[in-house]
């Protein structure tokens, strides 16, 4: 059964249109990469899944509910978990604040996410501010888990980080991955990372949804006409 449906989604922001067409189904359990160059939509289409834009057109569907009219913090409240891009943690709290402040109950709590990202229980009583950007993402990670979410969405994952802790990030979706039944919906632009995670691709180019399938079926050339690799 898909817990998320995106059906014909448009949005726009003022006067100019972002979406034209967006069709998304992600599975209880799957992991989905979207993909696009810049400025194609993603953040966009993520903004319409949690709830951040206001007034997109389309329907919304999230475990068989219409999702559209609803506040932010409702959607969040039903499982969707955010990592936004930039990460956006509370840089005047410490780690284990940023964490405590989105708890909700569930299987996911500090000892759960300290056992996947270790360093955040290291770093338990420092500002979030005075993290690494690796480091932040894996707050953002696991501030994300810690409102134990049914989907954890990942807006650029790796972006910005350094090799060696790209690595981390992705071991650690592979272990959420392996582990447990969440939905993932994941933004990156490494396809070679994206390949050992995501059950399938959605491509969008200019605001429309143009290319969907399993990652194995991405061909060079829906590479060469949509990611431009
Ligand atoms: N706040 C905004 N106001 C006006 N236009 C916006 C705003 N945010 C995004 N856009 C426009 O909407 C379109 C889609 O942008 P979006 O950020 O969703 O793309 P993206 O695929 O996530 O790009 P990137 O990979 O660069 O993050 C772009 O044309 C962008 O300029």
């Amino acid at each position: 059964m898909s817990l998320l449906q995106l059906e014909q989604i448009t949005a726009i922001y003022g006067a100019s249109q972002a979406l034209f067409g967006v069709d998304l189904t992600i599975r209880e359990g799957e992991v989905v990469a979207l993909m696009g160059r810049n400025g194609m939509g993603k953040s966009t289409t993520i903004k319409v899944i949690s709830r951040l834009l206001k007034n997109p057109q389309g329907q919304v569907l999230f475990d068989g509910q219409d999702i559209g009219a609803l506040p932010a913090h409702k959607a969040a409240r039903l499982g969707i978990g955010l990592v936004p891009e930039g990460r956006r943690c509370f840089t005047n709290l410490t780690v284990r604040e940023n964490l405590f402040a989105s708890a909700r109950p569930g299987e996911w709590d500090f000892a759960r996410v300290h056992a996947l990202f270790p360093r955040l229980e290291e770093r338990g009583d420092q500002l979030a501010g005075s993290l690494s950007g690796g480091e932040q993402q894996m707050l953002a990670i696991g501030r994300a888990l810690m409102t134990n979410p049914r989907l954890l969405i990942l807006d650029e994952a790796t972006e910005g980080l350094a090799p060696v802790v790209r690595q981390e990030i992705w071991a650690a979706i592979a272990t959420l991955k392996k582990t447990t039944s969440l939905s993932i919906l994941v933004v990156d632009k490494t396809i070679s990372e994206l390949r050992q995670v995501a059950d399938s691709v959605v491509i969008l180019e200019r605001g429309v949804s143009v290319w969907h399938g399993t990652m194995d079926a991405l061909s060079a050339d829906v590479k060469d006409r949509y990611l431009g690799v």
